[in-house]
């Protein structure tokens, strides 16, 4: 099994903390806490001081994806498979690791030049969590959720996640006709069927992210956020529908910066010994309509 065991955090930064703040908390139902950086909006779902942070900037983009190992050794073993790659890479410093509550830390980019970070011993926070509609986000060992991030270079974004940080194939997908095909990859490291997928983009502009998955444990919260969102005036990616690799209800909400936000429940488990990579020919058994969807900041020519 692969050192890295989920998705930790996800740190981004935005021209636009209000409208964050209105979408993941009022709409969402994310508990705001607070942190280091005085007008950052940091975002709990479970014991963690916080999985999503949305720091104040002149630019819309990810700051850092946060990958999860048990231990010290977890992180030495990630380490040395970076170097031993050719992928330079730095230690957090002490006031960094701090800010982010965790441990320890190392900071490189992959392929697609996404800023990614893994860490060992987040700091828990063990007063009780309260969400805006008393749903539990699902979360432990099947990590904050997923991530999909854009690339130009898919075949070496896939095989940096595969084969030097052992993540494991968890099936594609085509998108459209073309051939040779061009296949959004899924990849998980748990019993989360994905924690990561990367899709062929054309430029490799900034956010750097397509979207982030967070699940809850009720069908009804996924609702009450789809009326929020609505009601707030928030664009709608994709209406409700339900995946057909992961089997998730879900919807996607444009969030400020020009990517998604996935939100749904009801994920199927892997159990990796019966498991084997698929490829699915249509995203959903329902719904999951994307007529309405803006175009994604990562997919637009440079400006
Ligand atoms: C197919 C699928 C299964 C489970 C997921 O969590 C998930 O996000 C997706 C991807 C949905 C969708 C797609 O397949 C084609 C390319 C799309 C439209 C994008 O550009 C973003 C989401 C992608
Ligand atoms: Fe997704």
């Amino acid at each position: 099994m692969t050192a890295i065991r989920g998705l930790g955090y996800l740190i981004v930064q935005s021209q636009d903390l209000p409208r964050w703040r209105e979408l993941t908390v009022d709409c969402l139902a994310m508990q705001e806490t607070t942190g280091p950086v005085a007008d950052g909006l940091y975002l709990r779902m479970d014991e963690r001081h916080a999985r999503l942070v949305v720091l104040p900037g002149d630019v819309d983009r990810v700051v850092a994806v946060g990958w999860e190992v048990r231990d010290q050794f977890g992180l030495a073993e990630v380490a040395a498979a970076v170097e031993a790659a050719g992928v330079p890479f730095k230690e957090l410093s002490q006031e960094e690791c701090d800010e982010r509550r965790v441990e320890a830390a190392i900071r490189f980019d992959d392929p697609a030049g996404t800023p990614v970070e893994v860490f060992f011993g987040p700091v828990l926070d063990h007063s009780p969590v309260l969400t805006g509609h008393g749903q539990r986000f699902v979360t432990s060992e099947q990590g904050m959720g997923h991530v999909v991030l854009p690339t130009t270079v898919v075949e070496e974004t896939v095989a940096f996640y595969t084969e030097v940080l052992d993540f494991l194939p968890r099936g594609s997908i085509r998108m459209g006709a073309a051939l040779p095909p061009r296949r959004v990859r899924f990849m998980g490291v748990n019993q989360r069927h994905h924690s990561l997928a990367v899709c062929p983009a054309p430029h490799g502009e900034a956010p750097g992210l397509v979207h982030l998955m967070m699940e809850v444990d009720s069908l009804d919260a996924v609702g009450r956020a789809l009326d929020k969102v609505n009601k707030a005036g928030f664009s709608l990616s994709s209406t409700l529908g339900r995946h057909t690799n992961d089997k998730m209800v879900s919807f996607y909400v444009r969030a400020p910066g020009g990517w998604d936000l996935e939100y749904g429940c009801e994920g199927m488990l892997v159990d990796e010994a019966f498991y084997t990579a698929e490829e699915i020919t249509a995203d959903s058994y329902w719904g999951h309509d994307w007529s309405g969807s803006e175009p994604l900041a990562a997919f637009l020519p440079p400006a």
